[in-house]
């Protein structure tokens, strides 16, 4: 993929290294903090325990703890917060620079409105607003998002796709869309701009990598309440611990740790699930930022996570599993017509059909009438009367336009006969429709050319069918490798076509998906999608068309090709800035990512936690509980030691674990019963190891030097 070396941002860039690391000391402001419940309570207990030793310095014996244990705790509470606050800031930082490197293509320009008197008028583009009609001419910049409303021009993207190939986009079709920051390379094309100024969809996304803006998704909400319930939980228990250390320091004399209060904080923060609270919101900002590293611009956090649990894949055929530039290979007759009618006719009914389809079927019927008789003679003879010369002059015709629903397009004479060709299925019933009747053998050849792929478009004269054209697409190298991915990641994969059951089937065949829907109409997709839905699936599709805004707005997952129509830029809850269909398969892959990496790290976290129940506790209560000898199988050199490991080793896993977070765990396409018993061996066993190993080396390390 082509991606713009400015938007490769290092891990550990020291620029951002150095914003987040300010952000994270003033994100330590309460009001920012109790959104972060698990942290929150880490902050609230910090503060105690400063307190505490606060009244410690000013009366020596307020606590049996000494003063440098007690400063030493205090130390890394704060560093715990400063860590998951940096975590936030980092992925936040590194976001922003992502879309800083797309927004930096929206320079100031002069921009040629159009005024109520039909002129243009020079303006500076960032004065432009929603409406504003405005033309550009070759070598202009386009000032904003907009809609080609006239003409038709070659732009240069490569600004926003890093793509050097220019591109067509022109009006009414579906490749009207045009992107403020490229440049027009030929021709003249006139705009409406579709945004207000700071409301483009990238400003959208800016805006969700952005601290103040976000918002969590239901996903993330969820987790948060979860993690609450959890930090609840452990409060009480913390806090019935108090009274058993009371009661066994009045039992034996002996004066244990457990009673003080920083002690009993750092307990706490020991035991609640810091790690994935710190973590949280970083995972989160990554996935949107690994979306837009990819060209995709989520208008939610939430598309993002659904992307993840996508079960139907709903791909077109042309374009997206095969190349799309479908081209005429041969002509066939019907009955008593020879190839050359075929030839003529075809190329009649495409005299202004401007589709990749109408301009190959043009083109190999010149190929044929300049290689001249010898050209002719491959054809099969003509009938005489009707050699192949020209094109009828445009006066004499009306074009009948190429539409997805009446999958036909052709001219309508002034004098002689309609000409039509298209699907074969609609042009089967508009000939009877009209009278006609289906020559013996023409079913044969439509379905022999469909069997092997090929789509077979019918022409004919009137209600007189002449023959066929047979139009072939190469399937895309790599599609079937990718479909096999898809496959092992969970998903099924329907391909949707407006071309019969034979080609389509020939082709999903050779691609390999899982299934699909032939003679589609736009409704027929929606139709689809609904069903599916009905079924408890969560579907995902690609589209570009006005036709696919319904369904895009229906899909769970909907992803408009930024070259597309306004229509379907705005029903999506995504576009793709590359434009490129296979695209839906990067989605996918980065909602999984996160969902994954968002897992993992929660398993990881409590995982962990558990175990450094254990390794406290009974150090915590040796002296004071003699039955809890039995447990403590760590042999930390003193209970302060024990504590002060603890809670080092529960800040430092913070920063150990930002990079996971931030490039999420590596995503391996297999089933979801197989990625979980992965990932609960991997994060849950580790998490459970990691803490005694982690602990004690710490411990280890004060002893030896002296701290302990
Ligand atoms: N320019 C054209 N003129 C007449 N018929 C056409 C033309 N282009 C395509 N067709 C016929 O109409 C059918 C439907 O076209 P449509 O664009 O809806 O779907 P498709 O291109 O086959 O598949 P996809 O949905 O993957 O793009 C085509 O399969 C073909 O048989
Ligand atoms: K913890
Ligand atoms: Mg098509």
């Amino acid at each position: 993929m082509n991606r713009r070396a400015s938007k490769q941002v290092r891990l550990w860039d020291r620029e951002l290294m150095r914003l987040a690391a300010v952000r994270a000391l003033v994100m330590l402001r309460p009001d920012f903090m109790w959104k972060n419940p698990v942290m929150f309570v880490v902050e609230i207990g910090t503060v105690l325990s400063l307190l505490m030793t606060v009244q410690k310095a000013l009366d020596a014996t307020s606590t049996p703890a000494t003063l440098g244990y007690l400063i030493a705790l205090d130390a890394w509470l704060i560093a715990t917060i400063l860590f998951a606050n940096f975590a936030e800031a980092l992925a936040e930082a590194r976001g922003k620079a992502q879309a800083d490197a797309l927004r930096k293509t929206k320079q100031a320009t002069t921009a040629f409105r159009r005024q109520s008197s039909g002129k243009f008028e020079p303006i500076l583009s960032t004065e432009l607003t929603l409406g504003d009609v405005v033309a550009v001419e070759a070598g202009q910049m386009i000032p904003a998002d907009g809609e080609i409303l006239e003409g038709v021009a070659s732009v240069d993207e490569s600004a926003i796709t890093g793509e050097s190939a220019p591109v067509i986009r022109e009006a009414g079709g579906d490749r009207s869309g045009v992107t403020g920051g490229t440049r027009v390379l030929s021709d003249r094309i006139v705009i409406r701009v579709t945004v207000k100024p700071g409301e483009s969809f990238l400003d959208q996304m800016i805006a969700l990598v952005e601290g103040a803006k976000r918002k969590r998704t239901p996903n993330e909400l969820a987790l948060s309440i979860v993690l609450a319930a959890f930090t609840l939980i452990f409060l009480i228990v913390t806090a019935t611990l108090w009274p058993l250390a009371r009661y066994a320091e009045n039992s034996t004399g002996i004066v244990g740790l457990g009673t003080d209060i920083p002690t009993l904080v750092a307990l706490l923060v020991c035991l609640i699930p810091t790690t994935i609270g710190a973590l949280l919101a970083a995972i989160g900002i990554a996935g949107m930022d690994r979306a837009l590293r990819a060209n995709i611009i989520a208008k939610s956090g939430k598309a993002v996570e659904v992307a993840g649990d996508v079960d139907t894949l709903l791909l077109d055929k042309t374009g997206t599993i095969t190349m799309g530039n479908r081209r005429a290979t041969r002509f066939l007759p019907a009955g008593a017509w020879s190839a050359v009618d075929v030839a003529r006719l075809a190329a009649w009914a495409s005299a202004a059909d401007e589709t990749p389809e109408g301009k190959s079927i043009v083109e190999l019927w010149k190929q044929y009438r300049d290689s001249g008789d010898r050209g002719l003679s491959e054809l099969g003879s003509s009938n005489g009367h009707d050699a192949i010369t020209g094109m009828p002059a445009p006066e004499t015709f009306r074009v009948v336009p190429f539409s997805a629903h009446t999958r036909m397009s052709g001219i309508d004479r002034l004098a002689g006969e309609p000409i039509r060709k298209g699907a074969t299925d609609a042009m089967l019933a508009y000939v009877q429709r009209l009278g006609g009747t289906v020559p013996a053998g023409v079913r044969e050849q439509i379905d022999a050319v469909a069997s092997e792929g090929a789509t077979p478009l019918v022409v004919a004269e009137g209600n007189r069918i002449a023959g066929i054209v047979v139009l072939e697409d190469i399937l895309k190298p790599g599609i079937r490798e990718r479909f096999e991915r898809l496959r092992k990641m969970g998903l099924r994969t329907v391909m949707v076509t407006g071309d019969n059951p034979l080609t389509a089937q020939s082709i999903a065949q050779q691609a390999g998906v899982d299934d699909f829907i032939a003679e589609a109409t736009p409704e027929a997709k929606l139709a689809y999608i609904r069903r599916e839905q009905a079924s408890g699936k969560l579907v995902a599709m690609m589209g570009d068309g006005t036709n696919d805004a319904p369904a895009l707005a229906q899909a769970d997952v909907g992803v408009a090709m930024n070259s597309g129509t306004q229509a379907a830029k705005e029903a999506g809850n995504m576009v793709d800035l590359d434009s490129d269909p296979t695209k839906l398969i990067e989605v996918v892959e980065v909602g999984k990512q996160l969902l994954m990496t968002r897992g993992a790290l929660t398993t990881f976290s409590i995982a962990n936690d558990m175990a450094k129940y254990f390794a406290i506790v009974p150090a915590l209560f040796a002296g004071t509980l003699p039955g809890l000898k039995r447990l403590d199988f760590m042999q930390l050199t003193s209970p302060t030691s024990a504590i002060l490991s603890a809670v080092i080793f529960n800040a430092i896993i913070i920063p150990c674990l930002i990079p996971i977070a931030l490039k999420g765990v590596r995503y391996r396409p297999v089933g979801a019963d197989a990625l979980l018993r992965r990932n609960l061996l991997i994060w849950g066993l580790g998490g459970v190891i990691t803490p005694f190993v982690g602990i004690k080396a710490i411990d280890w390390l004060l002893a030896a030097l002296g701290l302990a």
